[in-house]
């Protein structure tokens, strides 16, 4: 257990030294950190499962949402995906999870009126990639997420919190509980970042190598 608080470029730093110096393959970080989340939710939230919405951006951030989608649809919980990303730039994590989750047969939509009778909501849309104010149709999404009464889950940081300095860019997710991965993040404890990151769940046994 640690205390360390870390930034966006120290977890970036971390994750490709772990994955291609060391050789843990991403997918299975991200395998670590959906379990995690899945985790979380089946143990904090068990009567609020009637209808679980993951909304996933198209980066990693929205890999673990699609993992997580198929770990709860595995464990028997009703699961959406409602996707909000750009399919065109989805990472290779992204496109493999959301394969599999089409074997799966899990139900994926692109309509935001699927959030309207939510009971739990995973935020999925982006996590430390986030690098730029948040506008159009990610804005639209996290309106309507915010003004649900569902739950919501943040997967490692609230869409919208800076990383680094807890502020809102431009609109943020305002979560019930966040599970973040490796260490804690700095901007989960400063300004904004603090209620929007809610209850936060390190997962600090994901072997992230944390390299100098
Ligand atoms: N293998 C890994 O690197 C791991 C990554 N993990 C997850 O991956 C996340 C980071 O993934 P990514 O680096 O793909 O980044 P994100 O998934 O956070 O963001 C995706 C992309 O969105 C774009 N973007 C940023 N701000 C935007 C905005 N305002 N509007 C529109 N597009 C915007 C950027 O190009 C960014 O790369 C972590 O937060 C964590 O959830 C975990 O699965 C653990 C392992
Ligand atoms: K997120």
């Amino acid at each position: 257990m640690t205390d360390k608080i870390i930034t966006a470029e120290e977890m970036r730093h971390y994750d490709s030294y772990t994955i291609n110096t060391i050789g843990i393959p991403s997918l299975v970080l991200m395998e670590r950190a959906s379990l995690a989340v899945r985790d979380e939710i089946l143990h904090a939230f068990p009567l609020n499962l009637k209808k679980v919405v993951i909304v996933a951006g198209s980066g990693n951030n929205g890999g673990d949402g699609l993992a997580v989608a198929r770990l709860l649809h595995i464990a028997g919980v009703q699961v959406t995906i409602l996707n909000v990303g750009n399919p065109a730039h989805a990472s290779s994590e992204h496109q493999t999870q959301d394969k599999i989750c089409q074997y799966y047969g899990i139900p994926q939509t692109t309509d935001l009126t699927s959030l309207n009778d939510a009971t739990l909501i995973v935020d999925a849309i982006f996590g430390i990639g986030i690098d730029r104010p948040i506008k159009g149709t990610y804005a639209d999404a996290i309106a309507k997420i915010n003004n649900t009464n569902a739950i919501i889950v943040a997967i490692d940081m609230p869409s919208g919190i800076n990383t680094d300095t807890g502020e809102i860019m431009g609109t943020a997710v305002k979560a019930n509980t966040t599970v973040t991965f490796a260490y804690n993040k700095i901007g989960l404890t400063k300004n904004e970042g603090v209620d929007h990151a809610g209850r936060i769940v390190v997962a600090n046994d994901m072997g992230t190598y944390a390299v100098d």
